[in-house]
């Protein structure tokens, strides 16, 4: 006999209570607004029509995708264009259940790029405010930290950031990862975390496990983003249970830079058998062709269960960094998801 399962809704996806604990705002920005910015900006990009740049997104893995990411991003550079795109993003994160945001900026980017960091940070605050008021979204940033530029320039982006640490939330580790273990960094964490600020990083995605280990017992994180490859050293993968360091997992994105051939192939339930808080999440939605909620239905049509997906959405709200007023209530939300959903 077949199995029969009922496949959950969109609807019922899109109102799962969540937060988004992995997305990179430049992730966001769309191939159309990229050569509208381009146009306004006058920035040349080697692409004539929208066709031709939407030939570029056949990536092979991380570093085919950071090329295009980073040379896209050169087209932002007013606080407005900052704004926008966190406004754009907001709002759809709100159509797709997210409650509250975490998001990666990548400043040294945008320093490199010729911008000041303070008008970076002003666009962005400005359109999180904007999104708190207007969709109900609470959010904050985490600066990520270049991990193939020079541990230097790690420094002096802390340098610029010191004066306005208590408008971030946290420090993050993105880019190039092989060739780039988290020992290099373990200075600028430690200095990240004297200013007060919670820690995660990239890890495992391409990396292997020790790169992993060395994020958890060198850089101290809370949460490893990806952490794909924890799955092969069963020591690390009891340490993340064990300690409730939150593991924000990407589907779309793994598929697309090829980390999985199949999403079915990522470890998602041998990490929730194992008790890592593994989560859900959409990286760069404008490359990886789908938000949070398009990452959650992946899941749903190979087959997972609506307790499967509300356990992930619990696991974002448990190792999200809202005070614990905003948590409760949120976890309030998920029980009467579950209530309607689960059966
Ligand atoms: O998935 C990613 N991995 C590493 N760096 C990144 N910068 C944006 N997205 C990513
Ligand atoms: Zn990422």
């Amino acid at each position: 006999m077949i199995e029969q399962h009922a496949t959950l809704s969109r609807q019922a996806i899109c109102q799962l209570p969540k937060a988004e604990l992995h997305l990179h705002i430049e992730g966001t920005l769309e191939p159309q607004l990229a050569l509208a910015l381009a146009e306004r900006n006058h920035i040349a990009l080697p692409y004539a029509s929208l066709e031709e740049l939407r030939k570029q997104y056949a990536f092979t893995n991380l570093q085919s995708f950071l090329d295009l990411y980073y040379q896209l991003m050169g087209t932002l550079k007013t606080s407005e264009d900052f704004r926008d795109l966190m406004i754009a993003y907001l709002e759809h994160a709100h159509d797709d259940g997210v409650r509250h945001a975490e998001i990666f900026f990548d400043p040294q980017v945008h320093v490199h790029n010729g911008l000041d960091y303070n008008m970076v940070l002003d666009g962005l605050l400005a359109g999180m405010q904007y999104g708190r008021e207007n969709f109900g979204i609470t959010s904050s940033l985490i600066l990520c930290i270049v991990r193939d530029m020079p541990v230097e320039d790690a420094h002096r982006i802390l340098d610029l950031a010191a004066p306005r640490a208590d408008e971030l939330c946290g420090i993050g580790l993105d880019s190039a990862e092989v060739g780039y273990p988290p020992e290099l960094f373990d200075e600028v964490f430690a200095r990240a975390r004297a200013m007060g600020l919670h820690v995660v990083a990239h890890a495992g995605e391409e990396g292997p496990s020790s790169y992993v280990e060395q994020a958890l017992n060198i850089l101290h994180v809370e949460r490893i983003d990806h952490g794909v490859r924890a799955i092969d050293d069963a020591q690390v993968v009891q340490q993340c249970a064990r300690d409730r360091i939150g593991m924000t997992s990407c589907p779309l994105s793994n598929r697309r830079l090829q980390v999985v051939d199949d999403i079915s192939k990522l470890p998602l339930r041998a990490l929730l058998e194992a008790g890592v808080p593994v989560s859900v999440h959409s990286d760069d939605p404008a490359y990886f062709g789908g938000y949070i909620a398009d990452n959650y239905q992946a899941l749903a049509n190979i087959g997972f269960s609506a307790a499967e997906l509300a356990q992930f959405a619990q696991h974002s709200i448990e190792t999200s960094f809202i005070d614990e007023h905003e948590r409760q209530t949120l976890l309030k939300e998920l029980e009467q998801w579950r209530a309607q959903y689960v059966a």
